[in-house]
């Protein structure tokens, strides 16, 4: 269990992070969402032992993060922003620097090693100096030092920064492996959207260091504007001005081509039924007609918008 309460970091005049609580349970993987400077790496940071707060307070796993730090710290693993320092060392020896610092050693520690490399398809780059590798490699030489200890949180700022999409989805893959039925705590921050519907069960949107949301990707897609649209593609273009008159319909947006509408439906309506009638009632050519559940997108645009105006 993670433990947010009323956290936050100030950096001379600048409100960082801002009076921030949530929690988060065993087997959620949540996605921490915001704009750029909205103090996503500095909560990672707290959360970590990394940075000390200057108010409120972090538990993980049961152990505050301030005065019982090192307790806390063995449950988890950390990616942070950026990559691994020690450029110098070879990619084998930092991973088994780390596993002695997390306490292996003899045939455990090159166990640990083994299977860590082997997550992240880092064999061909082991004798290679950390310094020396693409942006990519170095963001999975991070993730096989987080995952190392196997511990039951893992906090992941930004895991997929820089990976080819092959990579990113091996990575995407790994972490739901990691979370799914094994009850551990994965913390991802992300500007990805695709990534939260990919891989969170939760998601927590931040801006000015502020909780602006908190909920399933599906509830927050459920926020949209697009939620419950319906989208028609047509062999060609068709009078659609009509559909405003049908009930629940709150607006039509047509693609320049015409062939491509959207119409979206007034809130809490369903407006699939007379908007597939009316277009059998009225013989439209339709190759596709399809419900939306939402876009993570506009929401997350609209949400950080709102709290800059
Ligand atoms: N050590 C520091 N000294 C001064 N200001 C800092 C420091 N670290 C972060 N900040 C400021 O705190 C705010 C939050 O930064 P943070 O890196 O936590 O944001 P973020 O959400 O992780 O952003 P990004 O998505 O760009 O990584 C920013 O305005 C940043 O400039």
């Amino acid at each position: 269990m993670i433990k947010i309460n009323s956290l936050t970091k100030r950096f001379g005049d600048h409100v960082a992070v801002d009076n921030l609580s949530f929690d988060v349970s065993p087997g959620e993987v949540l996605g921490f969402l915001g704009p750029n400077g909205a103090g996503k790496s500095t909560t990672m940071k707290m959360l970590t032992g990394f940075l000390t707060p200057d108010g409120g307070s972090a538990s993980v796993g049961g152990f505050d993060i301030q005065t019982q730090t090192l307790q806390a710290q063995q449950q988890m693993g950390y990616l942070p922003e950026g990559a691994p320092c020690y450029g110098d060392m070879r990619v084998k020896r930092f991973l088994e620097f780390i596993a002695e610092v997390r306490g292996f050693s003899g045939a455990e520690k090159h166990k640990r090693v083994a299977w860590a490399a082997e997550q992240l398809e880092l064999g061909a780059v082991m004798s290679q100096s950390i310094e020396t590798l693409s942006k990519g490699f170095k963001r999975r030489v991070g993730l096989a030092q987080a995952i190392l200890h196997d511990p039951s949180i893992l906090i992941l700022d930004e895991p997929t920064d820089g990976l080819d999409p092959n990579q990113k989805y091996q990575v995407r893959k790994l972490i739901k492996q990691l979370a799914e039925g094994s009850n551990k705590i994965v913390v991802i921050s992300t500007h990805i959207l695709e990534e939260v519907s990919a891989v969170c069960t939760r998601a927590v949107v931040i801006a000015h260091g502020r909780l602006l949301a908190d909920g399933t990707p599906e509830q927050l897609e459920a926020r949209s504007r697009y939620h419950q649209a319906v989208t028609v593609a047509l062999e060609q273009p068709v009078d659609s001005q009509p559909l405003l008159g049908l009930p629940g319909v709150q607006e039509i947006e047509v693609r320049p081509d015409g062939h491509l509408l959207t119409v979206i439906a007034k809130p809490g309506e369903v407006i699939f039924p007379v908007v597939g009638q009316y277009a059998q009632d009225h013989a439209w050519p339709v190759r596709e007609l399809s419900v939306e559940r939402g876009r993570l997108d506009e929401v997350f645009r609209r949400l950080t918008a709102e709290e800059a105006a």
